[in-house]
């Protein structure tokens, strides 16, 4: 079914705090991924995945598992300690976007990539209009064409059901479900093949988080774009996610089909988090 992994992530490693003899030691004693002696934060340790033209992945954990730094490091918000990730659009693979200039970067995050943050106030403009909330990423990307911006973006707006009468208000107007949607709008805009998203949905209504989770199943059939989904909630990850990772303290404890780890979870804490479920 799956071809080359449109993304391969290496032994991604993020610490905060430069470490010391004690945590730099293979075995070392930590406090969960922290270090009692000199403070580091072990926040993403050895991260290794591939994703797959096409497939949505989810990534599962509790609060601190590492999960929205692992996000970050993908989009480039935050610098990794230490390993390589491949895009199949970059350099048809060769490159290792880790170790890219700023420009490159920038390029990259622009054209190749999309997110939609948890918090609306990290990937929106409230004050500007809507309209211009999307363009922006449409000109990041290098278009220039007016009427081609706002096409697109109107075509965007209907998609995530927003009414394009409104596309001049600011989304400091809309409720929160709807700041989702035009992240998610604005996340496409650019026709990125890789679409992230970090906890979308948590801290919405029931009624508006399935309503959200249901355009992005929908936007993933349509568009065939790649998706990580990143949420605590593993409900979020059993209706979205082809194939899962679950992350425990900085680290990958298991990874397969969603349906295998819901039906035969191997790590105890796995077995923990569906069982929460039934
Ligand atoms: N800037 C920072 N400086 C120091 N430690 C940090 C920083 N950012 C995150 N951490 C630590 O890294 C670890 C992973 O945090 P992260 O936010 O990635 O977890 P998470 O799984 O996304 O949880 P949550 O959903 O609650 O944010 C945590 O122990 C956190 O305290």
């Amino acid at each position: 079914m799956f071809d080359k992994p449109i993304l391969q992530i290496k032994n991604l490693s993020k610490q905060y705090g430069k470490g010391c003899l004690h945590c730099q030691n293979d075995g070392a004693q930590l406090e969960r991924n922290f270090c009692p002696v000199c403070k580091t934060v072990y926040a993403c340790k050895d991260i290794s995945f591939d994703l797959h033209r096409g497939e949505i992945l989810g990534i599962v954990g509790e609060s601190g598992s590492g999960k929205s730094t692992l996000m970050k490091s993908l989009y480039f918000d935050e610098e990794v300690t230490s390993g390589e990730g491949y895009l199949i659009d970059y350099h048809e693979g060769k490159e290792n976007i880790f170790s890219q200039s700023g420009q490159q970067l920038r390029w990259i995050r622009n054209t190749l990539l999309g997110m939609v943050y948890q918090n609306p106030m990290l990937g929106l403009k409230m004050d500007f209009s809507s309209i211009s909330n999307i363009a922006e990423k449409q000109i990041a990307a290098g278009n220039r064409n007016v009427d081609n911006m706002v096409s697109r973006s109107y075509e965007l707006l209907d998609k995530v059901n927003i009414p394009v009468d409104r596309s001049k208000e600011p989304p400091k107007n809309f409720s929160g479900g709807m700041q989702q949607r035009v992240q998610i709008a604005k996340a496409l805009s650019s026709n990125p093949p890789i679409l992230l998203l970090d906890e979308v949905t948590t801290g919405l209504d029931l009624s508006v988080q399935a309503a959200v989770l249901d355009l992005i199943k929908t936007i993933q059939r349509e568009m065939q774009i790649s998706m990580i989904v990143v949420s605590h909630d593993l409900a979020v990850i059993r209706m979205l996610a082809d194939r899962t990772v679950v992350m425990l303290n900085g680290q990958i404890i298991e990874e397969g089909l969603t349906d295998q780890i819901l039906e035969d979870p191997n790590h105890p804490y796995t077995q923990q988090l569906v069982y929460s479920l039934l």
